[in-house]
């Protein structure tokens, strides 16, 4: 099924806007997964298998992963979420972009190789570094817009020229540009962090209702109303509100599974009040 077709529906039968983020670190897995040289992959099915009735997507950090050398556990672990979770989309972040024919192995490498149903992309290179994302027409390609971190504004923010000769922050122009001239298949996304609700109003006014990745909440601090309130689409939807340590680290202990699911829950709970 097409990525952007899997998050409607998933959207709808499982009433969730909550993107599960998979960051393994095993220095924060509980003691039991010590001695298991499978811990990565052990400790991530254990998270989705509780957390998976409250998922609209998952979302594996591919840095996570290749770190620690565990691209075997990240292969391994999208496929038991197909196989067990049909139906709930994978945005493997990467952050990618570079030059076109780079590009078009890193297309494969998520596509193909991980059989992922989307891809975070970085746009900063132009559209020809992003082309070989969007010519897969059933995979989702979620750009960059604005991020989350306290340097967003460094680059993101200075000022451009418009088409009519007004100036903008190059996010703007960025989300305009996507919304206009790269979404000739419907299958693009934008990232805006939870940490800015002023801009993720912005966004939204100036893309309609293309779907945000929405990181931020939990650890980094973001207000889930704000960002519900601020950027959900006119039907209630719109969003990937995404969380990754706040939900896999809830516990440390035995329980660590329950505690996840219910941190997923409380999170989808909390979107669904606002919007
Ligand atoms: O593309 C992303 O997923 C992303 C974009 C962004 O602007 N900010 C951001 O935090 N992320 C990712 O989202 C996750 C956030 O993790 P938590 O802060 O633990 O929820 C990390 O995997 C980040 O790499």
């Amino acid at each position: 099924m097409e990525f952007m077709q899997a998050l409607r529906q998933r959207w709808s039968n499982a009433d969730s806007l909550v993107c599960v983020g998979l960051d393994p670190e095993p220095a924060k897995f509980p003691a039991r997964f010590g001695s298991d040289p499978d811990a990565v992959f052990a400790f991530c099915r254990a998270i989705v298998d509780a957390t998976a009735g409250h998922a609209c997507a998952f979302k594996p950090q591919i840095a996570h992963f290749a770190a620690l050398g565990a691209e075997d556990a990240l292969t391994r672990l999208i496929a038991h979420i197909h196989a067990a979770h049909p139906g709930i989309p994978v945005i493997l972040d990467a952050k990618r972009g570079d030059i076109g024919s780079t590009a078009r192995h890193y297309a494969a490498e998520a596509f193909d190789r991980y059989a992922a149903d989307a891809v975070t992309a970085n746009p900063y290179l132009g559209r020809d570094s992003v082309q070989p994302f969007l010519d897969r027409a059933d995979r989702g390609v979620v750009i960059l817009c604005r991020t989350s971190n306290p340097g967003a504004a460094d680059l993101q923010d200075l000022p451009v020229q418009a088409a009519g000769g007004t100036q903008r922050p190059l996010y703007q122009h960025v989300a305009e540009t996507i919304a206009r001239d790269w979404n000739g298949h419907g299958n693009c996304a934008l990232v805006v962090g939870a940490t800015w609700p002023e801009q993720l109003r912005e966004v939204r006014a100036i893309v309609g209702d293309m779907p945000f990745l929405v990181p931020g909440v939990g650890a980094q601090g973001g207000d889930v109303e704000a960002v519900v309130r601020n950027a959900r689409t006119a039907d209630g939807t719109g969003l990937m509100v995404s969380s990754s340590r706040a939900i896999l680290y809830a516990s440390q202990g035995d329980d660590f599974a329950d505690a996840a699911a219910a941190a997923a829950q409380a999170l989808k709970e909390q979107v669904n009040r606002y919007r």
